[in-house]
Protein backbone atom coordinates (compact mmCIF):
# COMPACT_ATOMS: atom_id res chain seq x y z
CA UNK A 1 0.00 0.00 0.00
CA UNK A 2 1.67 3.60 -0.97
CA UNK A 3 0.57 7.02 0.01
CA UNK A 4 -1.36 7.76 2.68
CA UNK A 5 -5.18 8.68 0.61
CA UNK A 6 -7.21 10.23 3.32
CA UNK A 7 -5.51 12.06 6.63
CA UNK A 8 -8.06 12.81 9.35
CA UNK A 9 -6.58 14.69 12.38
CA UNK A 10 -9.44 15.95 15.39
CA UNK A 11 -11.66 15.80 12.93
CA UNK A 12 -14.73 17.94 14.00
CA UNK A 13 -18.03 18.28 11.84
CA UNK A 14 -20.61 20.40 12.44
CA UNK A 15 -24.35 21.19 11.85
CA UNK A 16 -24.66 24.98 12.97
CA UNK A 17 -23.37 24.59 16.28
CA UNK A 18 -24.28 20.91 16.63
CA UNK A 19 -21.09 18.62 17.23
CA UNK A 20 -22.25 15.59 14.82
CA UNK A 21 -19.02 14.18 14.20
CA UNK A 22 -16.22 14.61 17.61
CA UNK A 23 -12.26 14.96 16.93
CA UNK A 24 -11.77 11.67 14.91
CA UNK A 25 -8.56 10.91 13.90
CA UNK A 26 -7.56 8.16 10.94
CA UNK A 27 -5.53 7.64 8.05
CA UNK A 28 -6.10 5.48 4.90
CA UNK A 29 -3.87 3.94 2.43
CA UNK A 30 -4.19 4.67 -1.65
CA UNK A 31 -6.44 1.12 -2.68
CA UNK A 32 -8.06 0.30 1.00
CA UNK A 33 -11.39 -0.63 1.31
CA UNK A 34 -12.98 1.02 4.63
CA UNK A 35 -15.97 0.39 6.03
CA UNK A 36 -17.77 2.80 8.30
CA UNK A 37 -20.05 1.70 10.87
CA UNK A 38 -21.94 2.72 13.44
CA UNK A 39 -25.56 3.09 14.93
CA UNK A 40 -28.20 5.41 13.82
CA UNK A 41 -27.09 9.02 13.94
CA UNK A 42 -23.01 7.92 14.65
CA UNK A 43 -22.52 10.34 11.99
CA UNK A 44 -21.47 8.36 9.28
CA UNK A 45 -23.23 9.91 6.24
CA UNK A 46 -21.99 13.35 7.71
CA UNK A 47 -17.88 12.00 7.65
CA UNK A 48 -19.06 10.70 4.12
CA UNK A 49 -20.14 13.88 2.53
CA UNK A 50 -17.27 15.78 4.48
CA UNK A 51 -14.59 13.70 2.87
CA UNK A 52 -16.82 14.11 -0.17
CA UNK A 53 -16.28 17.83 -0.20
CA UNK A 54 -20.06 18.49 0.09
CA UNK A 55 -20.27 19.33 3.63
CA UNK A 56 -17.77 22.03 4.57
CA UNK A 57 -18.82 22.92 8.07
CA UNK A 58 -16.02 21.36 10.35
CA UNK A 59 -12.74 21.83 12.12
CA UNK A 60 -9.62 20.38 12.65
CA UNK A 61 -7.61 18.53 9.28
CA UNK A 62 -9.03 16.78 6.56
CA UNK A 63 -6.48 16.40 3.57
CA UNK A 64 -7.67 13.73 0.87
CA UNK A 65 -4.97 13.35 -2.01
CA UNK A 66 -2.88 15.90 0.24
CA UNK A 67 -6.02 18.61 -0.36
CA UNK A 68 -9.22 20.18 1.12
CA UNK A 69 -11.53 18.03 -0.47
CA UNK A 70 -13.51 20.75 -2.33
CA UNK A 71 -10.41 20.83 -3.88
CA UNK A 72 -10.41 17.64 -5.34
CA UNK A 73 -13.61 16.86 -5.63
CA UNK A 74 -12.94 15.29 -9.39
CA UNK A 75 -11.50 12.87 -8.18
CA UNK A 76 -14.52 11.58 -5.74
CA UNK A 77 -17.49 10.17 -6.90
CA UNK A 78 -20.24 10.03 -4.34
CA UNK A 79 -23.57 8.28 -4.14
CA UNK A 80 -25.99 8.90 -1.59
CA UNK A 81 -27.80 6.32 0.14
CA UNK A 82 -30.20 4.32 -1.93
CA UNK A 83 -33.68 5.63 -1.09
CA UNK A 84 -32.84 7.96 -4.05
CA UNK A 85 -33.04 4.65 -5.92
CA UNK A 86 -36.84 4.81 -6.09
CA UNK A 87 -37.15 8.35 -7.73
CA UNK A 88 -39.22 8.05 -10.67
CA UNK A 89 -36.34 9.12 -13.14
CA UNK A 90 -37.50 8.56 -16.60
CA UNK A 91 -34.21 7.77 -18.22
CA UNK A 92 -32.83 4.22 -19.41
CA UNK A 93 -30.18 2.86 -17.66
CA UNK A 94 -27.43 4.23 -20.18
CA UNK A 95 -28.68 7.71 -20.23
CA UNK A 96 -29.00 7.50 -15.71
CA UNK A 97 -25.04 6.34 -16.49
CA UNK A 98 -23.96 8.57 -18.64
CA UNK A 99 -25.34 11.56 -16.14
CA UNK A 100 -22.35 10.68 -14.07
CA UNK A 101 -19.73 12.39 -16.79
CA UNK A 102 -21.70 14.77 -18.21
CA UNK A 103 -22.19 16.28 -14.81
CA UNK A 104 -19.00 16.24 -13.84
CA UNK A 105 -17.44 17.78 -16.83
CA UNK A 106 -20.11 20.28 -16.24
CA UNK A 107 -22.39 19.58 -19.36
CA UNK A 108 -25.82 19.25 -19.64
CA UNK A 109 -27.08 18.10 -22.92
CA UNK A 110 -30.52 16.44 -23.90
CA UNK A 111 -28.47 14.44 -26.98
CA UNK A 112 -25.37 12.91 -25.27
CA UNK A 113 -22.07 12.85 -27.31
CA UNK A 114 -21.15 9.73 -28.87
CA UNK A 115 -18.08 9.29 -26.82
CA UNK A 116 -19.65 9.86 -23.68
CA UNK A 117 -22.31 7.22 -24.48
CA UNK A 118 -19.67 4.73 -24.99
CA UNK A 119 -17.57 5.60 -22.00
CA UNK A 120 -21.59 4.86 -20.10
CA UNK A 121 -21.44 1.72 -22.32
CA UNK A 122 -18.63 0.36 -21.30
CA UNK A 123 -19.46 0.97 -17.25
CA UNK A 124 -22.82 -0.53 -17.36
CA UNK A 125 -20.77 -3.63 -19.00
CA UNK A 126 -18.01 -3.53 -16.42
CA UNK A 127 -20.99 -3.98 -13.77
CA UNK A 128 -22.63 -7.00 -15.74
CA UNK A 129 -25.61 -4.98 -16.88
CA UNK A 130 -24.74 -3.92 -21.18
CA UNK A 131 -27.50 -5.86 -22.07
CA UNK A 132 -30.22 -3.79 -20.11
CA UNK A 133 -28.67 -0.54 -21.38
CA UNK A 134 -31.40 0.60 -23.37
CA UNK A 135 -34.36 -0.73 -20.03
CA UNK A 136 -35.87 2.15 -18.28
CA UNK A 137 -34.06 2.87 -14.83
CA UNK A 138 -37.44 2.56 -12.91
CA UNK A 139 -38.21 -0.66 -14.37
CA UNK A 140 -35.01 -2.50 -13.13
CA UNK A 141 -34.79 -4.60 -10.12
CA UNK A 142 -33.12 -3.02 -6.83
CA UNK A 143 -30.08 -4.53 -7.07
CA UNK A 144 -30.36 -3.68 -10.61
CA UNK A 145 -30.26 -0.39 -9.78
CA UNK A 146 -27.32 -0.02 -7.46
CA UNK A 147 -25.17 -1.98 -10.02
CA UNK A 148 -26.21 1.43 -12.09
CA UNK A 149 -25.69 3.96 -10.00
CA UNK A 150 -22.74 2.37 -9.58
CA UNK A 151 -21.50 2.52 -13.05
CA UNK A 152 -22.73 5.96 -13.09
CA UNK A 153 -20.20 6.68 -10.22
CA UNK A 154 -17.85 5.06 -12.51
CA UNK A 155 -17.65 6.79 -15.49
CA UNK A 156 -16.02 9.72 -14.25
CA UNK A 157 -13.08 7.50 -13.63
CA UNK A 158 -12.89 8.84 -9.73
CA UNK A 159 -9.89 7.51 -7.74
CA UNK A 160 -12.00 7.27 -4.61
CA UNK A 161 -15.54 5.91 -4.34
CA UNK A 162 -17.94 6.59 -1.31
CA UNK A 163 -21.26 4.90 -1.29
CA UNK A 164 -23.67 5.46 1.50
CA UNK A 165 -25.13 2.35 3.15
CA UNK A 166 -25.30 0.50 -0.77
CA UNK A 167 -27.23 -2.58 0.67
CA UNK A 168 -29.76 -1.30 2.69
CA UNK A 169 -33.17 -1.17 0.58
CA UNK A 170 -31.98 -4.58 -0.85
CA UNK A 171 -33.14 -8.39 -0.22
CA UNK A 172 -30.30 -10.91 0.81
CA UNK A 173 -30.10 -11.90 -2.97
CA UNK A 174 -29.61 -8.46 -4.52
CA UNK A 175 -26.75 -7.82 -1.95
CA UNK A 176 -24.94 -10.48 -3.00
CA UNK A 177 -24.80 -9.12 -6.60
CA UNK A 178 -23.66 -5.66 -5.28
CA UNK A 179 -20.99 -7.22 -3.43
CA UNK A 180 -19.66 -9.01 -6.32
CA UNK A 181 -19.91 -5.93 -8.22
CA UNK A 182 -17.80 -3.76 -5.41
CA UNK A 183 -15.38 -6.94 -5.14
CA UNK A 184 -14.55 -6.67 -8.86
CA UNK A 185 -14.24 -3.20 -8.58
CA UNK A 186 -11.55 -3.54 -5.62
CA UNK A 187 -10.31 -6.48 -7.81
CA UNK A 188 -9.53 -4.88 -11.44
CA UNK A 189 -9.81 -1.13 -10.39
CA UNK A 190 -8.28 -1.39 -7.41
CA UNK A 191 -9.65 2.08 -6.45
CA UNK A 192 -10.22 3.03 -2.74
CA UNK A 193 -13.42 2.95 -1.13
CA UNK A 194 -15.36 4.26 1.98
CA UNK A 195 -18.81 2.42 2.24
CA UNK A 196 -20.75 3.46 5.19
CA UNK A 197 -22.76 0.19 6.65
CA UNK A 198 -25.01 -0.82 9.80
CA UNK A 199 -24.07 -4.39 8.73
CA UNK A 200 -20.52 -4.94 7.93
CA UNK A 201 -21.65 -8.75 7.36
CA UNK A 202 -21.96 -8.82 3.29
CA UNK A 203 -18.88 -6.55 3.13
CA UNK A 204 -16.24 -8.49 5.75
CA UNK A 205 -14.40 -9.74 2.39
CA UNK A 206 -13.71 -6.55 0.67
CA UNK A 207 -13.14 -4.41 3.96
CA UNK A 208 -9.57 -4.45 4.38
CA UNK A 209 -10.01 -1.35 7.19
CA UNK A 210 -13.41 -1.14 9.79
CA UNK A 211 -14.10 2.21 11.22
CA UNK A 212 -16.53 2.02 14.04
CA UNK A 213 -17.46 5.54 15.22
CA UNK A 214 -20.48 6.75 17.41
CA UNK A 215 -20.05 10.15 17.08
CA UNK A 216 -16.42 10.16 18.80
CA UNK A 217 -14.07 7.44 17.13
CA UNK A 218 -14.77 4.42 18.65
CA UNK A 219 -11.58 2.00 17.28
CA UNK A 220 -10.46 2.20 13.87
CA UNK A 221 -8.25 -1.19 12.29
CA UNK A 222 -8.69 -4.57 10.57
CA UNK A 223 -11.76 -6.45 10.87
CA UNK A 224 -10.13 -8.38 13.21
CA UNK A 225 -8.85 -5.65 15.55
CA UNK A 226 -12.36 -4.02 15.60
CA UNK A 227 -14.90 -6.69 15.52
CA UNK A 228 -14.71 -7.92 18.95
CA UNK A 229 -16.83 -8.25 21.59
CA UNK A 230 -14.91 -5.80 23.80
CA UNK A 231 -15.37 -2.75 21.18
CA UNK A 232 -18.79 -4.17 19.73
CA UNK A 233 -20.40 -4.04 23.46
CA UNK A 234 -18.79 -0.98 23.99
CA UNK A 235 -21.70 0.72 20.90
CA UNK A 236 -24.53 -2.13 20.42
CA UNK A 237 -24.84 -3.10 24.13
CA UNK A 238 -23.96 -6.51 26.11
CA UNK A 239 -25.77 -9.05 23.70
CA UNK A 240 -23.51 -7.71 20.39
CA UNK A 241 -21.08 -10.18 19.51
CA UNK A 242 -18.32 -10.74 17.26
CA UNK A 243 -17.76 -14.15 15.78
CA UNK A 244 -14.89 -15.25 13.43
CA UNK A 245 -15.67 -18.09 10.63
CA UNK A 246 -12.93 -19.25 8.82
CA UNK A 247 -10.96 -16.36 7.57
CA UNK A 248 -13.72 -14.11 8.20
CA UNK A 249 -15.27 -12.16 11.27
CA UNK A 250 -18.98 -11.54 11.56
CA UNK A 251 -20.33 -9.32 14.01
CA UNK A 252 -24.20 -9.45 15.66
CA UNK A 253 -25.60 -5.97 17.02
CA UNK A 254 -29.07 -6.64 17.40
CA UNK A 255 -29.49 -3.29 15.79
CA UNK A 256 -32.40 -2.09 14.60
CA UNK A 257 -32.53 -1.41 10.93
CA UNK A 258 -34.09 1.64 10.44
CA UNK A 259 -34.06 2.84 7.10
CA UNK A 260 -34.97 6.75 7.56
CA UNK A 261 -36.13 8.42 4.65
CA UNK A 262 -37.29 11.89 6.73
CA UNK A 263 -33.68 13.24 6.21
CA UNK A 264 -32.10 14.88 3.31
N1 LIG B 1 -28.80 18.45 7.72
C1 LIG B 1 -28.69 18.26 9.06
N2 LIG B 1 -28.91 19.27 9.93
C2 LIG B 1 -28.78 19.10 11.26
N3 LIG B 1 -28.44 17.93 11.85
C3 LIG B 1 -28.21 16.89 11.04
C4 LIG B 1 -28.32 16.99 9.60
N4 LIG B 1 -28.03 15.78 9.07
C5 LIG B 1 -27.75 14.97 10.11
N5 LIG B 1 -27.85 15.63 11.30
C6 LIG B 1 -27.61 15.08 12.64
O1 LIG B 1 -26.23 14.70 12.73
C7 LIG B 1 -26.11 13.47 13.40
C8 LIG B 1 -25.42 12.45 12.51
O2 LIG B 1 -26.28 12.14 11.40
P1 LIG B 1 -25.82 11.20 10.19
O3 LIG B 1 -26.92 11.19 9.20
O4 LIG B 1 -24.47 11.59 9.75
O5 LIG B 1 -25.72 9.79 10.93
P2 LIG B 1 -25.66 8.33 10.31
O6 LIG B 1 -24.66 7.57 11.13
O7 LIG B 1 -25.42 8.40 8.85
O8 LIG B 1 -27.13 7.82 10.62
P3 LIG B 1 -28.07 6.75 9.86
O9 LIG B 1 -27.43 5.43 10.09
O10 LIG B 1 -29.36 6.90 10.58
O11 LIG B 1 -28.13 7.15 8.42
C9 LIG B 1 -27.52 13.06 13.83
O12 LIG B 1 -27.72 13.47 15.15
C10 LIG B 1 -28.40 13.81 12.86
O13 LIG B 1 -29.67 14.07 13.44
Amino acid sequence: MGEKLIVAENLTIYYNNYKAVEDVTFKLDSGETLLLLGPNGAGKTTLLKTIAGLHKSYKGKLLVFGKPPTEVRDLISYVPQSYSLNERVPLKAIEVVAMGALYKRGLIHFNIPKPILKEAEEALEFVGLGDLKNKRFVELSGGQKQRVLLARALVSKPRLLLLDEPLSALDPSARVEVVSVLAKIKREMGLTMIITTHDPNPLTEIGDKIMLINKRLVAFGTPEEVLRDEIITQVYGPLSKAIKVGERMYCFTGDVHVHRRDRT
